[in-house]
């Protein structure tokens, strides 16, 4: 086996809004039996696709896709704060690589990352340098935003890429399944907060960082006790989802139109475009099969949570 997958949704919530204790723990199996397969797997290179929530990335320039050939995350939500350890050379091959395929995604020297890559590289890997990393942006909550399509299509490019560097790959997956935090859009916020959605918010003042964190944390109690007052968690349509990936259909969501996903899974459902990728990913290695699914609407953490491993057949 020459490459391995695992995407799994993400919460900034996990330790502020928390489900019952026996959901914690089936959700600390799910994550700790793929810690054990991904260390056995033991990757020399990890490619992370992972959104972003105004922390990194703003509309001062807001591309659809960005490599970092290095990154730093933040530590928001008490995520882990710190550099990434990427391997500079080999990110810089991936960017000509996915650029020469006809995909132009963006390149940053200071990726500047949240939650959304911090979660998986400490729950999955122990850390955030613990293994050479490549992250990869994906836009997945300021619109206008890139479709599956063109996501399934910069995961194949990266795919080939790391097919080519003849190293065993891990393809990580952050965010989803179905979920509507409140994250605030554009074209609906007063004139200060439309100043921070176009970079003033990249060095927020600690008071403002906690109230913005409340926000959320409010809004998943509210979500507890009222499940429609937010966007409702779509199990039906998560699981279609992970269907199609288990059975190498992902090319099918190419059809769907961004709207039609966010009325029919809410608004930040857009970040399993980072599963689109990777499965994509892993597919430019050949027959791939899935395993270890694993799906729980969680209201506490305002997610239809999920879980999903695979391995390369070849
Ligand atoms: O700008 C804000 O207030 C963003 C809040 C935020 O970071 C929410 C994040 C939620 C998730 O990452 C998620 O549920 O996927
Ligand atoms: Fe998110």
């Amino acid at each position: 086996m020459s490459a391995y997958l695992h995407c799994l949704s993400h919460t900034p919530l996990v330790g502020y809004v928390d489900p019952a204790q026996a959901v914690l723990a089936e959700v600390d199996e799910v994550v700790s039996a793929a810690r054990t397969r991904i260390a056995v797997f033991d990757p020399e290179l990890v490619v992370l696709f992972a959104p972003d929530h105004y922390n990194g990335f703003f509309y001062d320039v807001m591309p659809a896709f960005c490599i970092g050939m290095g990154a730093t995350a933040i530590g928001d939500f008490n995520s882990a704060a710190g550099p990434l350890d990427v391997p500079r050379d080999i990110a810089e091959a991936c960017a000509d690589a996915v650029l020469q395929a006809g995909v132009d995604a963006a390149v940053s020297y200071r990726m500047q990352v949240d939650h959304g890559f911090a979660q998986p590289l400490e729950l999955l890997l122990g850390g955030l340098a613990h293994k050479p990393v490549i992250p990869v942006f994906i836009n997945s909550v300021a619109v206008p935003l890139p479709s599956f399509a063109r996501a399934r299509l910069l995961g194949e490019a990266i795919g080939r890429f790391a097919r080519s560097t003849g190293k065993r790959v891990l393809f990580l997956g952050s965010g989803g399944l179905s979920h509507q935090p409140p994250v605030p859009e554009l074209a609906h916020v007063d004139a200060r907060m439309a100043d921070r959605l176009m970079g003033s918010g990249r060095d927020l003042p600690a008071n403002e960082r906690q109230a913005r964190q409340q926000r959320v944390i409010s809004a998943a109690e509210g979500f507890v006790l009222d499940q429609h007052s937010l966007h409702p968690l779509s199990p039906a349509w998560d699981n279609h989802f992970l269907d199609l990936l288990e059975q190498r259909r992902f090319v099918e969501l190419d059809g769907m139109a961004n709207a039609e996903l966010s009325t029919l899974a809410g608004k930040s459902t857009h970040e399993v475009k980072t599963w689109v990728a990777a499965f994509a990913a892993l597919a430019a290695f050949g027959d791939y099969q899935a395993s270890a699914r694993y799906y729980r609407p969680i209201p506490e953490w305002i997610a239809g949570f999920g879980s999903l491993s695979a391995h390369s057949l070849t």
